[in-house]
């Protein structure tokens, strides 16, 4: 049996989403909440860092999750500072700063990176899932998931099933490019 993975974070449902998808493969996972700081700037080097910080205090390999959701019209921002963005203005405030673009588009982005013990380099994973910003529509549970509407998609995150999300989001591409590198190095989690 490989070791269980510790997922350091402070969030219920992005833990819940992770067991979700990663027992399917026979990963187990841990958690620990522990506040790291987050530094700022470009999203894969937040997560790098954050991810180094945590193996810092976890015995074994460690893994940390950051999600940014990336406007088009704003090149890319809030980015990794959407948890205040949405602390402060909420769903209408996150739709109403795109009032004077036509551009609507948004890559809701996810990073896993892992860090197979103390001193040792991380591995980023980045996973993206296209779509495009609208007024909230669904259930209120999950930060943004009301206003971000998936490409190909008539409904927003929030409305629809945990299985359909788990199976097109950023989180779940991300997970699957964590899950092929556990997989093909077995070695550092044995
Ligand atoms: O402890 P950590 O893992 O850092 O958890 P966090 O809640 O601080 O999360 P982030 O720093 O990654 O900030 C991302 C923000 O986006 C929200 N979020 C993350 N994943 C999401 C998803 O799949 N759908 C909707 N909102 C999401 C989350 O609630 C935060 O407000
Ligand atoms: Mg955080």
């Amino acid at each position: 049996m490989p070791k269980p993975l510790t997922f350091i974070t402070g969030n219920a449902n992005k833990l819940r989403e992770v067991k979700e998808i990663l027992e399917q493969s026979g990963i187990s996972v841990v958690s620990q909440n522990v506040d790291l700081p987050e530094l700022q700037g470009d999203p894969t080097d937040i997560s790098v860092e954050k991810c180094r910080l945590a193996s810092e205090q976890v015995d074994g390999p460690v893994i940390t999750e950051d999600t940014s959701l990336c406007y088009n019209a704003l090149h890319g921002l809030p980015g990794p500072y959407i948890k205040w963005f949405l602390k402060s203005l909420g769903h209408e405030g996150l739709n109403r700063i795109l009032a004077g673009y036509e551009d609507k588009s948004a890559d809701a982005m996810c990073i896993f990176a892992f860090c197979p013990g103390k001193g040792q380099s991380v591995v980023p994973f980045v996973g993206k899932c296209p779509g495009r910003i609208v007024p909230a529509r669904g259930p209120n549970t999950f930060g943004w998931d009301p206003i971000f509407q998936p490409d190909g998609f008539a409904e927003t995150f929030a409305e629809m099933g945990a299985a359909t999300k788990n199976r097109i989001s950023h989180r779940s591409r991300s997970l699957g490019m964590l899950r092929e590198y556990l997989q093909s190095h077995p070695e550092l989690f044995a």
